[in-house]
């Protein structure tokens, strides 16, 4: 095999459950990816994981299975700015599908049109270290440059003890932001406490919308066993509820599917959807979040 995959990698759930919470009609998964095939598509690299392979096929038979409508397909660093992967999926989920890609600052006007017209809507900058190495911020501002006439967003991955020393550059983006899963908080501390609402002030203040995704990653005690355990989802249910209550015209959901790096246990994805109540507790910020807010940002052209 070409591409060995990283030792100890955690395969993606087998046999989902059922959600027991019936998504609302045209519900968006809006962080997922595709990984591979690896035959096919290639890994970068410059990659820092290689994971197992996680197709197109998989994540759409996923979406029926959960009950998911349409999907927003995220670049993960491991394809790093090839988005072969992801454009192939989107051609063939066709207006079922977006997606948010990586590009560098020398991409060609004609590859920024053949991502646009097979459904790309956003760029992702990745700040997580363990990731990609840190582009410089004049490489991300002028892919931003590129981008914004095509009314592209910015897809934001950082963890929260960053923010600090990037809020100002994010804050200075002329284009709408998206966070990746909340901006990982520390869920040690309270969702109240001081860097939570440096967190908040920060949406408050700029064009974000945010992701209340990945309960799994965001656990004290880190990627935990989510088997049917449903208080493995407790630490950041407070946290995820904050955002969604304060910014209910602003958040998505998404399964993060197929879940890299996860190093103790792998979520089953249909109790990730039976989370989703805990976080969002009435209809109308089920709705925001599953439908209508994802629908206004990637489809606004069918958005109600
Ligand atoms: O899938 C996620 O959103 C989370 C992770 C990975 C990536 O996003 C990526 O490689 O692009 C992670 O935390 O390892």
């Amino acid at each position: 095999r070409p591409f060995p995959v990283t030792p100890g990698w955690l395969d993606w759930y087998r046999g989902p459950s059922k959600p027991r919470f019936a998504l609302p009609p045209g519900s968006v998964d809006a962080h997922c990816h595709v990984f591979g095939p690896a035959a096919e598509f290639p890994f970068a690299s410059e990659r820092k994981y290689t994971p197992v392979d996680a197709s197109k096929h998989d994540l759409f038979a996923l979406r029926d299975h959960l009950g998911v409508t349409r999907n927003v397909i995220v670049q993960a660093t491991c394809h790093g700015a090839d988005n072969s992967a992801l454009v192939d999926a989107l051609r063939t989920a066709g207006d079922l599908a977006r997606g948010v890609a990586t590009v560098r600052p020398d991409v060609s006007d004609g590859e920024l049109r053949r991502l646009h017209d097979a459904g790309v809507r956003g760029v992702r900058f990745n700040f997580v270290r363990r990731l990609v190495d840190a582009a410089p911020t004049e490489a991300l501002e002028a892919v931003v440059r590129r981008v914004a006439p095509l009314g592209w967003h910015v897809v934001l991955y950082f963890e929260a003890a960053d923010l600090p020393g990037l809020e100002s550059f994010f804050a200075s983006l002329p284009v709408p932001l998206v966070i990746d899963h909340m901006g990982r908080p520390d869920v040690t501390r309270s969702a109240d406490g001081p860097e939570f609402a440096r967190f908040l002030r920060f949406v408050e203040a700029n064009d974000v919308w945010v992701k209340v995704s990945c309960p799994e990653r965001l656990t004290a005690t880190g990627p935990r066993a989510l088997d049917g355990e449903r208080d493995a989802y407790r630490d950041v249910v407070p946290f995820a509820r904050k955002v969604v209550d304060t910014f209910t015209d602003r958040v998505l959901w998404g399964t993060d599917w197929p879940h890299p790096n996860l190093k103790d246990h792998m979520p089953d994805d249909g109790l990730l959807v039976d989370h989703i109540p805990r976080v969002a507790t009435t209809p109308d910020r089920r709705q925001a979040l599953l439908v209508d807010n994802p629908m206004r940002l990637y489809w606004p052209e069918e958005a109600r």
